[in-house]
């Protein structure tokens, strides 16, 4: 039987032979196979290595695999088929905040009229995650498929640019909410600024890039006191945090269409309400709160002056959103690199005629017929300001916007949805 020394140095017959028991060559045999037997050592401990990290690496990138809620070839075909469009020339949209409040109904929107759809949410708990669940199934009943994760995952933005060529980037994530800020204020640098910055970054290298659309805010008119707002009106006052997040945002995108070609357009919001709004606004606390006999909180302007708002119907802004994807231009950077100039745009999305927060409670008692418990007190200094108002004659002009939807009419809605889905059951969700 050959010893493994044979096995590494076989003899080779006809040339010559080597004398085991010559004391030269035991001395030099006893060294070889010592040397032999280190070298045999080292593969060996190099072998053990090797697929100890290897090892490693598949427990690794199999632990993130199975942990992760997005990935395999099921998911992959989802997403393909969700962003398919089904009319001539359709887009393929991804939607971000797609589980939120406008990310739903826009979502809907585009799938309806034909268009592809794929939504992005991290489904976080800002307000009760089961209402955007709820969302979500609506959404999936319309074949509409939601990516649970989140716009800072580089990975996962770069896997579903990878799967899909999307035309359009609809980013409507976003951490909302003027008063939370004082609370939570790393929630705005993590979604409006660092989770802004990453989406751009995949969009800029993707290859054609998608034309974006993003929600900015009313909000970044700060303490401008011309009214009603123009979009040329300054907006370096901000009265809180969320504010200065998306003014950020305006500075940030229009950096990635100068450098890239990114073609991007910012909607300027209106306090946004209507059926599956957000829990945390006036309209929709108040209405909780009514139904349930507790106290609401109005807040009241210096010299008891009453706050305003140009409240928007979720509708008409879903109009302008659609219409702000259509006209948006395309993209010109490939590779990264800008080739021309690609368009830049801001508007207003508002109903150009404000109403007041007393007035705002009247609807809702009204069409709740229940009189409201009102404590009026003076509006602390917590970033809100006394009262909006968009000029929207750009929007008009340039998306073909025109908000049909009245305060009155909007709440009636609302409500209705409210009841159907909460019950008057104390705000508790009907099964
Ligand atoms: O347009 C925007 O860009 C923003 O619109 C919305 O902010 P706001 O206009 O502040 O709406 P919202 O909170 O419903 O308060 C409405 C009124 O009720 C008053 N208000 C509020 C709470 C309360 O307890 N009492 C009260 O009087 C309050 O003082 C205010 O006068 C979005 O939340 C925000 O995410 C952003 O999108």
């Amino acid at each position: 039987m050959p010893s493994l020394e044979d096995e590494l140095f076989p003899s080779t017959p006809g040339k010559f032979k080597i004398d085991r028991n010559h004391p030269m060559n035991r001395q030099f045999h006893r060294c070889f196979a010592s040397t032999s037997t280190m070298f045999l050592w080292a593969l060996f401990l190099i072998a053990l290595t090797a697929s100890y990290l290897s090892f490693q690496s598949f427990v690794d990138s199999g632990s993130r695999y199975f942990s992760a809620s997005w990935g395999g070839i099921q998911w992959e075909k989802q997403v393909r088929i969700s962003a398919q469009p089904h009319r001539t020339n359709g887009f393929s949209v991804v939607v971000t905040g797609a589980a939120g409040f406008v990310g739903s109904h826009v979502s809907l929107a585009l799938k309806k009229r034909g268009d592809g759809v794929v939504g992005l949410d991290n489904f976080n708990s800002y307000y009760d995650p089961s209402l955007k669940k709820a969302r979500k199934s609506l959404l999936s009943n319309h074949g509409i498929f939601i990516v649970d994760g989140d716009i800072n995952d580089v990975r996962l933005l770069d896997k579903l640019f990878d799967v899909v060529v999307f035309t359009h980037v609809m980013h409507l994530a976003a951490q909302a909410g003027v008063r939370y800020a004082m609370e939570n204020p790393n929630s705005y640098v993590h979604s409006n600024i660092a989770g802004l910055v990453t989406l751009l970054e995949a969009c800029k290298s993707a290859n054609p890039q998608p034309a974006v659309v993003w929600a900015s805010s009313s909000s970044v008119y700060g303490l401008n006191e011309k009214v009603p707002f123009s979009e040329s009106d300054r907006t370096d006052q901000p009265a809180s945090l969320y504010a200065a997040t998306k003014k950020a945002g305006e500075e940030i995108t229009h950096t990635y269409n100068h450098i890239y070609g990114l073609s991007i357009t910012g909607l300027r919001f209106f306090t946004v309400y209507g059926p599956w709004g957000r829990p945390d606004m006036a309209y929709f606390s108040f209405t909780r709160n009514i139904l349930q006999g507790k106290p609401i909180t109005v807040f009241r302007g210096k010299n008891r002056v009453d706050l305003a708002r140009d409240f928007t119907y979720i509708d008409d802004i879903v109009k302008g959103c659609l219409g702000s994807l259509d006209t948006s231009g395309k993209s010109t950077g490939s590779g990264g690199k800008k080739t021309g100039a690609a368009p830049y745009r801001i508007f207003n999305l508002g109903n150009t005629s404000p109403v007041t927060v007393p007035t705002l409670v009247s609807i809702l008692e009204r069409h709740l017929k229940v009189k409201a418990k009102k404590n009026v007190v003076e509006m602390p200094g917590n970033g809100d300001v006394p009262f909006t108002h968009a000029n929207i004659s750009s929007a008009r002009r340039e998306l073909g916007y025109k908000p049909t939807t009245d305060l009155q009419t909007g709440l009636k809605k609302f409500v209705r949805w409210y009841l159907s889905y909460y019950g008057y059951n104390h705000g508790k969700p009907v099964n």
